[in-house]
C-alpha cells in the first residue's frame, strides 16, 4: 500500500482538535496550515541537495542547499486552499497549480470546474493537496489530469483518508505515494469519512 501515516505526536494533537465538532472556522484554519507545515517537512524529506561553497565569519566551507529540482503544488478547490499556505510557507518558491472539483452528492463522482497549471508540468514534480480522501475519485481524477498534462512524480498530501480511498488511488495510480495524517474507519452511506471531521471546505470556509 502507498499510503504513509505521518503520526508526529504535534499533528496527531492538532488533528484531534480540528476533528472536535466545537472548533470554530478561525482555529481551524490556523490548525489546518500549521498541520500542512508540518506534513510538508516530512513528505519533502527526499529533495535532493547539492554542495555548495559557504564563507562564514570564520571560515569557508562546503554545505548543504535544495538542488533546485522543480516542484509544484497543485490544490484540490476548495477544501485544498486551507492546506496550500502551510506549504508555500515552508517553500516559498513553489509554483502553485489549481484543480477545482466538486463531488456530485448523488453520484459522489466529481465534476471538473477549474484548471490551471505550471506550464511545464512535465518537468515538475508535484504534491497534490486535498485535506479529504473520501471515496478518492476526486484525487484519482486530479491525478488523471496532471499525468494527461505530462506530470510523471506525484505525490498526494491528504490529512484524513478512508481505506476505501487509499484502495482505490492504489489500484488506479500504484505509482503515486499518499501522505495522510489519519486513515480513519470507513464511508458512511452518504460518502463521508467515519469519524473523519465533517464537510472540510465548509469547516475551513465557514459555509455551512
Ligand atoms: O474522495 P471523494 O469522495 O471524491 O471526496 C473528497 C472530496 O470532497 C471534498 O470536496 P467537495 O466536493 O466537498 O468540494 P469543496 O472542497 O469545494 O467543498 C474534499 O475536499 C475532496 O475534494
Ligand atoms: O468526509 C468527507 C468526505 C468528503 N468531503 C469532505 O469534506 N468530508
Ligand atoms: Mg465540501
Amino acid at each position: 500500500m502507498n499510503a504513509k501515516v505521518i503520526d508526529h505526536p504535534l499533528i496527531q494533537h492538532k488533528l484531534s482538535l480540528i476533528r472536535n465538532i466545537h472548533t470554530g472556522t478561525k482555529e481551524f484554519r490556523e490548525l489546518l496550515e500549521e498541520i500542512s507545515m508540518l506534513m510538508a517537512f516530512e513528505i519533502t524529506r527526499d529533495l535532493p541537495l547539492e554542495d555548495v561553497e559557504i564563507e562564514t565569519p570564520v571560515a569557508k566551507c562546503t554545505c548543504k542547499m535544495l538542488s533546485g529540482k522543480k516542484l509544484g503544488i497543485v490544490p484540490i478547490l476548495r477544501a485544498g486552499l486551507g492546506m496550500t499556505n502551510g506549504v508555500v510557507r515552508l517553500i516559498p518558491a513553489v509554483k502553485v497549480g489549481h484543480i477545482g472539483l466538486y463531488r456530485d452528492p448523488q453520484t459522489l463522482m466529481p465534476v471538473e470546474y477549474y484548471c490551471k497549471l505550471p506550464s511545464d508540468v512535465a518537468e515538475r514534480d508535484f504534491i497534490l493537496i486535498d485535506p479529504m480522501l473520501a471515496t478518492g475519485n476526486s484525487l484519482a481524477a486530479s491525478i488523471d489530469i496532471l499525468k494527461r498534462k505530462g506530470a510523471k512524480n506525484i505525490k498526494c498530501m491528504c490529512l484524513v483518508a478512508s481505506p476505501e480511498g487509499i484502495q482505490l488511488i492504489n489500484n488506479a495510480h500504484p505509482d503515486v505515494d499518499i501522505f495522510v495524517a489519519a486513515i480513519d474507519e470507513k464511508l458512511n452511506d452518504h460518502g463521508y469519512i467515519v469519524p473523519g471531521l465533517g464537510d472540510a471546505g465548509d469547516r475551513i470556509f465557514g459555509t455551512k
